[in-house]
């Protein structure tokens, strides 16, 4: 790093204004990059975002006010920078960048590209495209009081998918409310629920099912009739009136609000869809292998809960937590307190059976629920400095003033809190995005795996591909096609009955990222019950290698259901609050780790 490290190229102010930039994002992050931008001088903006504005925004999205409740982001966000400079050239869409109108050519008109996002399925697109169309992308996250800016530009770095990723921490709200996928979106959400029966009031934590959640409003059609939220005046007056009786508590939250939920039938095309469960079916379903009659505390910390044992903890902590509150305005979580951490492990379990997710013992659900992280409005605006402070750069092509940097709380680990790495990253070889030629390894059953199940499992989850063409090369059988009605009579078909087989290679297109993957099957057989329906590598040697040493650690696979989600969450310092919050991380290494060889402090 040169010793004034923030100065402006001269030759880039005279670009600022000339260059068109892309923001992938108006929420924490792209309110703040837009502002920058904006008062930088940039004067040619475009900006995207699919979400309309929710009151939980306000506090730190502060391009947004009351009155924008309910509007798109990237309409207001443009408003809200013209109401300061109308002279500023700046275009919103109301959309998802996902969306088949933003190809290859959409992104090659920019200088140019900034994303300010907060998932996964999103970053690696917007990385394919930017790829793609040869344009420098600017990759930021934060995280509670950490963050990351990276430079990604294809031949020169590392690409967003370079390098494997550790399971996501941090959770967009219709996840929580509508469509958990994963042990953690529902341990958020029975959280949250605990927040709003006995905590303080927090909009960022409703529980309710979102009607406002986009894909619930697929092509521009709700299938939901009543267009708002279901709102509820206050959940815990409501609580109150009815004398915190478990049993309509139970059957609101895991009964009434889970049918509306199945309302909102866009949400279920792919998906399993929830079931409905009321108190009196919870009664039955007592688990068979139940038969552990060790009632130590460690036994019952470690077992997994029938859905019967789950219902009666929750009416047991229920009672509990409603006399503690006597007196009290509101009680805060924590995970020490056994009341409020078995309430949150009986909802949990119970909302993960209704989504038919794997159910957690309380112990893992209280290492999973002490170590969820709060969206820090002062840390996304750093990082959205650093993003603008990057642009500058990358305008004259100083790639090499483009490190990966770091924002970290400070630590007794760590002396500093902004660090960058001493040299750019280098692109994996074995990169199935980014090589010259991508490739990879996938194991799977060709005799039980159906090419639906292929698609979406594999294809558009796993591999992040849109809308894919698969060929099995050699023979010419087109086995998906992106178009309508071509290839529909082989989604029911398994693989092996279309002629895939233990070798077989898979050209798969996805035309709408400019994406091409070679795709080497491999006969895999599941042995465990837990084993994995698929696994996926560009290099099998490192399978072996990884597969060994996690089962002498664990007993468990490397792609099962994370038994030790703990030991990937960043720990954040012992005073911060440990709400649950959905934010924006892209990290790619922990930021609090001990060693600081590779990075270097950056002066502020
Ligand atoms: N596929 C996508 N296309 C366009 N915008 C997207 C896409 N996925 C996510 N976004 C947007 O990226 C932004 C990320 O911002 P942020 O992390 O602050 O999330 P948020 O939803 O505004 O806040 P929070 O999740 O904390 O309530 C959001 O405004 C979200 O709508
Ligand atoms: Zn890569």
């Amino acid at each position: 790093m040169s010793s004034v490290p923030y100065s402006i190229d001269p030759r880039a102010r005279e670009l600022i204004p000339k260059s068109k930039v892309l923001v992938v994002g108006a929420g924490g992050i792209g309110c703040e990059v837009l502002k920058n931008l904006a008062l930088s001088g940039f004067e040619d903006i475009e900006i995207i975002d699919l979400d309309t504005i929710d009151v939980s925004n306000l506090n730190r999205q502060f391009l947004f006010r009351k009155e924008h409740v309910g509007k798109p982001k990237a309409v207001v966000a443009r408003e809200s920078i013209l109401a300061h400079n109308p002279n500023i050239k700046i275009k919103a869409y109301h959309d998802s960048v996902l969306s088949s109108d933003y190809g290859v050519n959409f992104f090659k008109k920019f200088s140019l590209v900034l994303n300010a996002l907060d998932n996964r399925t999103a970053r690696n697109h917007v990385n394919r495209m930017c790829l793609a169309a040869d344009i420098p992308l600017i990759e930021s996250g934060t995280s509670g009081y950490s963050g990351q800016v990276e430079l990604i530009k294809k031949g020169v770095t590392q690409c967003y998918e370079c390098l494997p990723k550790p399971p996501q921490r941090t959770f967009p709200g219709c996840t929580i409310r509508n469509t958990p996928s994963e042990p953690v979106h529902c341990i958020v959400w029975g959280k949250h629920l605990f927040n709003q029966l006995f905590g303080e009031d927090d909009p960022d934590q409703d529980v309710s099912p979102d009607a406002e959640d986009p894909e619930a409003k697929l092509d521009g059609k709700n299938s939901v009739t009543d267009s708002g939220n279901i709102k509820r005046v206050s959940t815990k007056q409501w609580a109150q009136d009815v004398d915190y009786d478990a049993e309509k508590l139970f059957n609101k939250f895991f009964n009434e609000d889970i049918k509306y939920l199945l309302s909102m039938e866009n949400l279920w095309k792919n998906r399993t869809p929830p079931k409905p469960l009321s108190w009196k079916d919870a009664q039955d379903l007592v688990t068979d292998e139940n038969t552990n009659n060790d009632s130590s505390v460690r036994a019952v910390d470690m077992e997994v809960w029938s859905i019967a044992k789950c219902s009666k903890v929750f009416s047991e902590s229920i009672n509990l937590l409603q006399h503690d509150l006597k007196g009290k305005s509101y009680l805060v979580w924590d995970k020490d307190d056994k009341p409020a951490m078995d309430f949150v492990t009986a909802c949990a379990n119970v909302r993960a059976y209704i989504f038919s997710i794997a159910q957690k013992s309380r112990f893992q659900i209280k290492s999973i629920a002490g170590n969820i992280i709060p969206a820090i409005a002062t840390a996304n605006a750093i990082i959205a400095g650093l993003v603008v402070l990057y642009a500058f750069r990358l305008l004259v092509e100083d790639y090499e003033k483009c490190n990966s940097i770091y924002l970290r709380p400070k630590s007794v680990h760590s002396k500093f809190v902004l660090a960058a790495d001493k040299q750019l990253s280098k692109a994996n070889p074995n990169c199935y995005v980014c090589s010259p030629q991508p490739f990879v390894n996938v194991f799977v059953n060709v005799n039980k795996l159906t090419v639906k199940e292929f698609e979406t499992e594999l294809l558009k989850k796993h591999l992040n591909m849109v809308a894919p063409d698969v060929v099995l090369d050699g023979k010419g059988v087109m086995v998906i096609s992106s178009e309508e009605g071509e290839t529909e009579a082989n989604n029911d078909k398994i693989l092996s009955e279309l002629g895939i087989v233990d070798g077989s290679i898979l050209k798969c297109d996805d035309f709408l990222q400019n994406y091409e993957l070679t795709v080497l099957v491999n006969q895999y057989e599941a042995v465990e019950k837990d084993d994995p329906l698929y696994k996926v590598v560009a290099n099998p040697e490192e399978l072996k290698a990884k597969e060994s040493k996690k089962a002498t650690e664990n007993g468990a696979s490397e792609q099962k259901e994370p038994e030790s989600d703990e030991d990937d969450i960043v720990c954040m310092e012992s005073n911060t609050s440990e709400d649950p919050q959905e934010g924006s991380s892209s990290k790619r290494r922990k930021l609090n780790e001990d060693s600081d060889d590779d990075i270097v402090e950056v002066p502020l």
